[in-house]
């Protein structure tokens, strides 16, 4: 069995991640199509692990959140080898106490997105994986754990609602989603995580907090130039944390993550259709 391998998913105003040594660019072809951009492969200095990195929009941010492949990204990095998912997301807050230029690592999400493909298991193999406990929490612990370590401002837990964009919410939907008890807002993470526990990989979500949205009566709805200058100020504490993870990465063997599908598969093998089953060989293996 190979070692243990990070991927480290890049949000927007991350698209490098700069500390990676020894990279080069691997280019994957999958069963979905192509991932968002190359992938960087290399390792990080005084660590053993193999570290991979893809920007989820692709370079020079080609990709809005409707249109990535989140299948071809997940299943591209999970052939190179992935272990371990961080995912670092730019985020709105919907509570007063979430600040802009804070972190935030989540535990819960809200998917309230409505044309995207979520599942590696559409037709011919059925699957229904658990994702009650949608975030590995082993490696969040350990990704606040840094980051309090690094006195960063972060927040440990807390629910992502992600829409479908491009278009920001109105006012009234960010009451709606206040209402529903979601404490921060962004538009990619679903899915991204469902396609990861599909896959058994333990994920886990780094947001950096760039706005409230547009729910603060006395505060400028959100923007995209106020996005970008809030990110540019503080996405070096992703690249930190990431670089740090990267030294320490947490064992996730036992997490339930990584043994997702071992229940989940209801379709009888002897029916699974034969082309569904063999686009599925890069996660299930050669059938037998
Ligand atoms: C640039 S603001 C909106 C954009 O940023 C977030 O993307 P990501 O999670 O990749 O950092 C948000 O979800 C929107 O896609
Ligand atoms: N307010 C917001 N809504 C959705 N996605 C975001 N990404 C950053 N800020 C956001």
């Amino acid at each position: 069995m190979k070692g243990p391998t990070l991927a480290i998913i890049g949000g927007s105003g991350l698209y490098e991640m700069g500390w990676l040594e020894d990279a080069e660019e691997v280019s994957v072809a999958t069963p979905y199509g192509l991932p968002s951009d190359a992938i960087l492969r290399g390792r990080v200095r005084d660590g053993d692990v193999t570290v991979l990195f893809i920007p989820r929009h692709g370079r020079g941010h080609r990709f809005s959140p409707s249109t990535i492949n989140y299948r071809a990204n997940v299943c591209a990095l999970k052939m190179l080898g992935a272990t371990h998912v961080l995912s670092v997301s730019a985020v709105g807050s919907l509570r007063e106490e979430i600040a802009p230029g804070s972190l935030v690592v989540v535990d819960q999400f809200i998917d309230h997105t409505r044309h995207r493909v979520s599942t590696f298991f559409d037709e011919g193999v059925v699957a229904h994986v658990g994702f009650a406990d949608p975030v590995c929490p082993i490696l969040a612990d350990a990704v606040h754990h840094i980051a309090t370590e690094e006195s960063i401002p972060v927040h440990r837990g807390g629910t992502y609602v992600c829409i479908e964009g491009p278009q920001f919410s109105t006012r009234a939907e960010s009451m709606v989603y206040r209402g529903w008890g979601a404490h921060v807002i962004g538009m990619t993470n679903m899915p991204e995580a469902k396609l990861a526990r599909e896959a058994e990989l333990s994920y886990a979500t780094l947001a950096l907090v760039t706005d409230y949205d547009c729910w603060r009566a006395d505060t400028e709805a959100v923007n995209i130039d106020a996005v970008i200058d809030v990110l540019n100020r503080n996405v070096g504490h992703a690249r930190n944390v990431a670089q740090r993870l990267a030294r320490k990465l947490p064992d996730v063997t036992t997490s339930p993550a990584q043994s997702a599908l071992k229940r989940a598969i209801i379709t009888a093998p002897k029916l699974m259709a034969p082309d569904a089953r063999a686009r599925l060989e890069w996660l299930l293996g050669p059938q037998g």
